[in-house]
């Protein structure tokens, strides 16, 4: 899914979350999503998915205005995504927090214990289908959620610091996944503060400070960009 920023800015108060951003990406493969604490990372993907508002400037995802969407049309266009703190109906099973997003966007046709299964199996969890989620470990956790996003058949998956508080071995099994849910065509933008996993798995890396470009490139053109080497490791020319 092509994704064309142009001048997005979104406020807070007298903060500029997002300031006058813009970039374009053919979509396909990973976009990597980087940048220091504040620079506007989670706002962008809230604005992209339509949980935020942009107070000007316009987003097109495919040739289609979202700026002005609500999240429920956002996501009908095929955009899912996942949230930095877990967002997982612990009460339900696991197989159900993949039907109810199914259900909702899809019908209920769509909601069939089958393809409940299918996803599970994507993201290895389907052993656990009948599980109450809130009872499996946090490592797991993280996978029901990416199934919850993975469960609508989106276009454009957007990851919220998808491997916060992951082990090295799950983390590195998470990475492999989304570079390989980008070779069935998901477009996947991927915020994430473990930036040696972000040049590993991105095909193009943004990396954004204080809400607009600091570098744009391959992985890399970024490491070694003079501007992205100051704001990360304080170096000088
Ligand atoms: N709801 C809000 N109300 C007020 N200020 C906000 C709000 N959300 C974000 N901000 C501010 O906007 C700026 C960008 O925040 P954002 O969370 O988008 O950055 P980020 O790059 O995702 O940061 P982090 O890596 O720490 O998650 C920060 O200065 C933040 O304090």
């Amino acid at each position: 899914m092509d994704i064309e920023v142009a001048h997005a800015t979104v406020r807070f108060g007298g903060v500029r979350a997002v300031d006058d951003l813009s970039f374009r990406y053919a979509g396909g493969g990973v976009l990597g999503l980087i940048g220091p604490n504040g620079a506007g990372k989670t706002t962008l993907l809230n604005v992209l998915s339509g949980v935020s508002r942009l107070d000007s400037g316009t987003i097109t995802l495919s040739g289609t205005d979202i700026a002005r969407l609500g999240a429920e049309k956002i996501a009908r266009l095929g955009v899912a995504r996942t949230f930095q703190n877990l967002q997982v109906f612990d009460s339900l099973s696991v197989l159900d927090n993949v039907l109810v997003p199914r259900w909702a966007l899809h019908g209920r046709k769509a909601a069939d214990r089958g393809s409940g299964l299918t996803v599970l199996e994507r993201v290895g969890i389907a052993e656990h289908a009948d599980r109450l989620a809130g009872t499996l470990a946090y490592g797991l956790q993280r996978r029901v959620e990416l199934a919850r996003a993975l469960a609508v058949e989106p276009e454009l998956l957007l990851l919220d610091e998808p491997l916060a508080g992951l082990s090295h071995v799950e983390g590195e099994r998470a990475t492999r996944l989304f570079a390989e849910l980008a070779e069935d065509g998901i477009t996947v933008v991927l915020v994430e503060h473990d930036v040696r996993s972000v040049l590993a798995v991105s095909n193009h890396v943004v990396v954004l400070d204080h809400g607009t470009v600091l570098a744009t490139g391959t992985p890399d053109e970024v490491v070694t960009d003079p501007a992205v080497r100051r704001a990360y490791l304080g170096e000088v020319d």
